[in-house]
């Protein structure tokens, strides 16, 4: 996963990989010229008593320094440029993937793990790259190099190397093996620990509400030890392995100059060939080290690869295939729900000009992994320039019913039709620019009161978002803000009313011009007064378009041209006010019971 991940991205750097790669050639030749030069000078320089090839070697070995320590610089800074790219790169990667996912696909990761992905994990594979530059591209031509210039000056004294090299493989993989599992379960709890201090930051007060901070604090030091001790034990591991590595490393040493010593003694070999040799070895072993210093971070840059993936590899459901497959395409977890589907028809233009009738036909929809549909055999028409309300109790499907619309959830069979055309036929985003929608939750973004309103229309002139505003009867509180539209709204919109988010959010709708609208319960936040200005305010900027709105107060859909009864996923009845008050017990108990609690004093 981590080679493939690696290769993929390396693919547009392959011109900067090669020149590391000999850069690093460059260098460690460099590295292994230089114990040659140094047993020369000493084998015939100062032995001999010959200054002046101790000056001549003497200055190629600066030479040789100078060439070896721009190839270092410059190999280090294109290493550290791609290895930034790519992380740029998969940030990208990442980002863009989520915008696509819907958010059942994001529920199977998680928010708290999709933020680690993008940020940590991919942090480590940066890091990862970095050593595969510095570190991996050399230690072969060292360990090589070494190898040959090593036997070149006494073969029988390198055989040293042939009984070093096995343990100290021996050494990594049984650190490496007991690595993978520790690394793993480290960005799971790296996932963990984000994820409550998320919750904790989020709901800091529902916290202090009900007094429950001790628990929270003993819930974050469970996680955060949990997160050290497990930290603790790969740092210790790979710290072990170094004073290993340097055991063997200064037994190999110390066998080598005895053994060496007694050639010399014996004449049978030169002091500055043993000086060079005792380099050479040095340099392999450096050689392995290096190499399997990048071997022991591998594993935690394999599993954050292998986590990364996961997302990239996700087909997001919403996504309008090139050819249609079967409905739920890239949507698996919905197969298992006991629901029909049905095939999706071939990509056509929708019908010009068809405005934006809404036909839902026997339509179900079930959230991957539940056991029963959420909505079943969900029919209904709202022709253009009707409003169409959905009432129901809460939990009865209000909700994922408008989100079928948009596709933010694909319906899992059936068939809905705007304008007369599939909506799965539409490109996604065709599709969206015909709808307007005020969600349940009123949610704005950080930047400014006109850069949440022109999210909807990009180009809307202040008139415009004036105008708009006063659809949403939010002119008067905006003007009072002290910098009026150009007011800071921090993220999520705090430093607002909950009522003040939601008229922003419905002038953020009106300003786009659509076919369909939705309002998610989008006047809750609103008292009666405030409610019927903005409805009374809309009903001539809405009455060519149509309308679907979900709300919980019968003044507010009595006026529908359609009233749809939801319970428990089905729709039990339709008509209007006057119909259902008739022909529904349902919707007579909801309108009894909300006439009964206003009759109460
Ligand atoms: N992401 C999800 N995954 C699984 N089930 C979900 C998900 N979102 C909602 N549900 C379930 O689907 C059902 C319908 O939810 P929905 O939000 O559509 O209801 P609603 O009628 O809009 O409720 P309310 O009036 O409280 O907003 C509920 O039982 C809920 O538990």
């Amino acid at each position: 996963m981590l080679i493939g991940l690696m290769l993929r991205l390396l693919g547009e750097h392959r011109a900067a990989v090669w020149a590391i790669i000999v850069l690093q050639v460059v260098q460690t030749a460099g590295n292994l010229l230089l114990p040659t030069l140094n047993a020369s000078i000493i084998d015939d320089g100062i032995l001999a008593n010959q200054p002046g090839v101790i000056l001549g070697l003497g200055g190629w070995m600066l030479v040789l320094t100078a060439v070896q320590a721009a190839a270092a610089l410059a190999a280090g800074y294109l290493g550290a440029d791609v290895a930034m790219k790519i992380g740029h790169r998969l940030r990208r990667e990442l980002f863009a993937q989520v915008q696509a996912m819907s958010s059942q696909e994001i529920g199977t990761f998680g928010a708290p793990s999709l933020v680690t992905r993008a940020t940590n994990d991919v942090q480590q594979i940066q890091t990862f790259a970095v050593l595969v530059f510095t570190m991996l591209a050399a230690a072969p031509v060292m360990g090589i190099g070494g190898i040959i210039l090593a036997i070149q000056q006494n073969a029988a004294l390198s055989s040293v190397v042939i009984v070093i090299v096995p343990v100290l493989v021996l050494i990594m993989y049984l650190i490496v093996r007991r690595l993978i599992p520790l690394y793993r379960q480290g960005q799971a709890l790296i996932d963990g620990i984000t994820r409550i201090l998320r919750e904790q930051i989020i709901g800091a007060n529902v916290i202090r509400g009900f007094v429950r901070q001790k628990h929270e604090v003993a819930r974050f030091t469970e996680a955060n030890r949990r997160l050290t001790s497990n930290n603790l034990q790969s740092a210790l591991l790979v710290a072990g392995m170094l004073p290993m590595i340097m055991i063997v490393v200064n037994l190999s040493s110390v066998a080598v100059v005895w053994f060496g010593g007694q050639l010399i003694g014996s004449g049978n070999m030169e002091v500055g060939a043993l000086t060079a040799l005792i380099a050479y070895i040095l340099q392999i072993l450096l050689a392995i080290m290096m190499a399997m210093y990048v071997f022991s971070t591998a594993p935690r840059a394999a599993v954050c690869a292998e986590r990364i993936q996961a997302v990239l590899d996700v087909t997001p459901a919403l996504a309008v295939p090139a050819v249609p497959g079967p409905a739920g395409a890239g949507q698996a977890a919905t197969a298992s729900a006991p629901v029909p589907t049905i095939a999706v028809p071939a990509i056509a233009e929708p019908a010009a000009g068809s405005g934006g009738g809404v036909e839902f036909s026997h339509v179900w929809f079930a959230y991957p992994g539940a056991e029963s549909p959420v909505l079943a055999d969900i029919s209904f028409t709202a022709g253009p320039g009707t409003t169409t309300a959905i009432i129901g109790a809460t939990g009865s499907g209000k909700t994922t019913l408008l989100n079928l619309l948009p596709r933010f959830l694909n319906a899992t069979s059936g068939e809905i039709r705007l304008g007369g055309a599939d909506i799965r036929k539409l490109p996604a985003d065709r599709l969206r620019e015909r709808i307007s929608v005020v969600p349940q939750h009123s949610y704005l973004f950080s930047g400014t009161v006109a850069g949440n309103l022109r999210m909807a229309a990009p180009g809307a002139t202040e008139d415009d978002l004036w105008r708009a505003l006063r659809l949403a009867q939010a002119e008067d509180f905006v003007r009072l803000l002290p910098d009026g539209l150009h007011a800071a709204v921090a993220q999520g919109g705090a430093g607002l009313s909950g009522g003040q988010r939601q008229r922003l959010c419905i002038a953020r709708a009106m300003l786009r011009t659509a076919d369909l609208y939705l309002f998610d319960d989008s006047f809750s936040a609103l008292d009666y007064a405030t409610e019927a200005a903005v409805t009374r305010a809309l009903e001539p900027v809405l009455a060519a378009a149509t309308v679907l709105m979900v709300a919980e107060r019968i003044p507010t859909i009595m006026g529908a041209d359609l009233i749809l009864v939801l319970d428990e996923g089905r729709l039990v009845a339709q008509g209007t006010h006057t119909e259902l008050l008739v022909s529904s017990p349902t919707y007579r108990e909801i309108a009894e019971s909300q006439l009964a609690l206003d009759e109460q004093p």
